[in-house]
């Protein structure tokens, strides 16, 4: 291990491995995140959004599947698109949606944060939507980790590809480099007068003054990051709506917590209120099982997820 010797804490937030340069583990050691360009092909990224598509016209339905509306739109008595999807999350069922999640290519990267044995927790591909005008397109400063109830935290990354340009005009990743060297904040919903979509929690005491590093992307470019890493998203303010695909992965041996008592009870209680109204089931469906039911394994080993 060349790159720590004589300095064995330094390096926490990443493996052993053959992949990355020095540069970038260090990188990703200080700043949380590692943007690398052009990863996925065209032709995948194509085939994506065609399969969403799919899904927004109603062509196929996939079973598990969250549909989420903007809330400006969802709420609205002059619906501009009855259509506009901003979010899917929970294509696990999809095959097509779901081959991103089990690239080769994301794997390789992924390994390098949380080791060979890998599960695909979470999914979701995003079309944030123009903004209606309310500036609800926008995503609140957060960290991923508020809505995982699974440990440890290193063993834990987010790989989020642009599916097109992704720029400051239409809303793209931004982040606070660092900050996942830090704790687990508290997470409300925002005080935004426009309204803020269901379970859009951010940083409670966020401080806009931080420095902050937009990321620009292209189609296929490609961003691994840290649950702990604050981050968020602009308005979109152009007509089109910008697409991204991301799945959070946690290592096989990872393993659940009980959340009773800590910040994270707050989006606990959110997602059993949703889940018992959705599925008319009671309290025997924990936070934890709704996790251990989506997650897949896409290498190596299941052992304690
Ligand atoms: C499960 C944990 C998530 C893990 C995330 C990992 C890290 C990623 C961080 C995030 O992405 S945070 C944001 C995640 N957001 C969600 O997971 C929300 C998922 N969306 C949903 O569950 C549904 O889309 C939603 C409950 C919001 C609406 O579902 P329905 O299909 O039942 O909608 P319906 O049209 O029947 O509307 C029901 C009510 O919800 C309201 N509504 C719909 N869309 C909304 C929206 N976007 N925001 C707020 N309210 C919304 C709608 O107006 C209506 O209000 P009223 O009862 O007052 O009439
Ligand atoms: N139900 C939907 N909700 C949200 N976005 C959608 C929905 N259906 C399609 N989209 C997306 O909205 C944008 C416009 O979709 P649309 O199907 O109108 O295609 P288009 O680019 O206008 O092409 P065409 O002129 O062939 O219709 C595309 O980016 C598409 O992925
Ligand atoms: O694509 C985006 O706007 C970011 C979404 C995000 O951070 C999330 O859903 O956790
Ligand atoms: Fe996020
Ligand atoms: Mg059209």
């Amino acid at each position: 291990e060349t790159v720590s010797y004589g300095h064995p804490q330094r390096l926490r937030y990443t493996l052993d491995n053959d992949l990355l340069t020095p540069e970038q583990r260090l990188f990703y050691e200080e700043n949380g995140f590692l943007l690398i360009r052009n990863l996925v092909s065209k032709q995948d990224i194509d085939r994506f959004r065609g399969e969403f598509e799919r899904i927004c016209r109603q062509e196929i339905k996939v079973p598990g599947l969250v549909v989420m509306r903007d809330v400006a739109i969802a709420k609205s008595e002059f619906v501009p698109d009855q259509r506009a999807v901003s979010k899917v999350q929970d294509f696990q069922e999809d095959p097509e949606l779901f081959r991103y999640c089990s690239l080769p290519k994301i794997l390789k990267y992924v390994e390098c944060f949380i080791g060979p044995n890998i599960m695909a927790m979470h999914t979701m591909l995003i079309n944030k939507p123009p903004d209606a005008g309310k500036k609800t397109s926008r995503h609140p400063m957060h960290q991923d980790l508020h809505y995982f109830p699974f440990r440890p935290v290193d063993r834990i990354v987010c790989a989020w590809t642009a599916m097109e340009t992704v720029n400051r005009q239409n809303g793209c990743l931004v982040v606070l480099p660092g900050s996942h060297k830090g704790t687990l904040q508290e997470h409300d919903y925002p005080e935004w007068e426009g309204g803020v979509n269901k379970m859009y929690h951010g940083v409670r005491d966020y401080d806009p003054e931080h420095p902050r590093v937009h990321l620009e992307m292209e189609k296929g470019d490609t961003v691994f990051f840290h649950p702990l890493l604050i981050h968020g998203s602009g308005m979109n303010q152009t007509q089109g709506f910008r697409k991204a695909i991301s799945c959070h992965y946690a290592s096989g041996d990872c393993y659940y917590i009980d959340v009773k008592g800590t910040t994270q009870e707050n989006i606990e209680k959110e997602v059993k209120e949703i889940i018992v109204r959705r599925h008319a089931v009671g309290d025997e469906l924990t936070f934890k099982d709704t996790w251990a039911i989506r997650g897949r394994l896409v290498q190596g080993e299941r052992i304690s997820m």
